[in-house]
């Protein structure tokens, strides 16, 4: 699903995060969203969710160009809010339960995700004893299964070392194809993984 973003400003008392700022996120692309800290990126995602309000400009999003909607948005978070108790499985599979798919069902697609992205081996292995890169691809695997038409990740390889952060390259740029992707980062690796890039310039977009 493709988003566009026109002439959008977003202010926050005096202070102007995004202004005029305009920009296109192609559908079934990863997209680098880059810019010096403090520059808009997570606010930018947030208005393209439909978690923030412009000030002026507009967000279009798919064929429709409609308004965005917070329900066509799987997130992939910072680190990780995976349940350290469950399997990794289990917290794939919350991915596939939040759109009402049977338990059976969200297990064969859970498993599926996590051999898709390296993981099959740890299916069973509780959250709390995997590395920091497989909790990522486990926030990967579960907004995978979610198959919601958007995925944004804000800053994912934070908490990353260098190993692991090129393993989350590889899997996004194996995940390409498979939905509209928006990285906000910024490092090289990942912009480098990237197919597309979008840069916020910092002091009003
Ligand atoms: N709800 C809010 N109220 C007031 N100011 C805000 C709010 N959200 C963000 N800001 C400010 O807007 C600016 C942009 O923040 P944002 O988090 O979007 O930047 P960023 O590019 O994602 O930064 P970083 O790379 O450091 O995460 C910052 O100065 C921040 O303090």
């Amino acid at each position: 699903m493709q988003i566009t973003v026109a002439h959008a400003s977003v202010r926050f008392g005096r202070r102007i995060v995004l202004h005029d700022f305009s920009a296109v996120f192609p559908t079934h692309r990863v997209t680098a969203l880059t810019g010096p800290s403090g520059s808009g990126k997570s606010t930018l995602l947030s208005a393209m969710s439909g978690f923030t309000r412009l000030d002026s400009g507009r967000i279009a999003v798919g064929p429709g160009l409609d308004e965005p909607d917070p329900s066509l948005v799987a997130w992939v978070p910072q680190g990780s809010n995976a349940l350290g108790a469950r399997s990794a499985r289990e917290n794939v599979m919350m991915g596939a339960l939040s759109r009402g798919v049977a338990l059976s069902e969200a297990a064969r697609l859970a498993d599926e995700q996590l051999r898709i992205l390296g993981l099959g081996e740890r299916a069973d292995t509780a959250a709390m004893l995997l590395s920091g890169g497989e909790l990522q691809r486990v926030g990967f695997a579960r907004a995978l299964v979610s198959r919601r038409p958007i995925i944004f990740a804000d800053e994912p390889s934070a908490s990353l070392d260098e190993q692991n952060t090129k393993l989350l390259a590889t899997v996004l740029h194996d995940l390409a194809s498979v939905t509209t992707i928006v990285v906000a980062t910024h490092d090289p690796l990942l912009v480098g993984a990237a197919q597309h890039q979008v840069s916020l310039r910092g002091r009003g977009g």
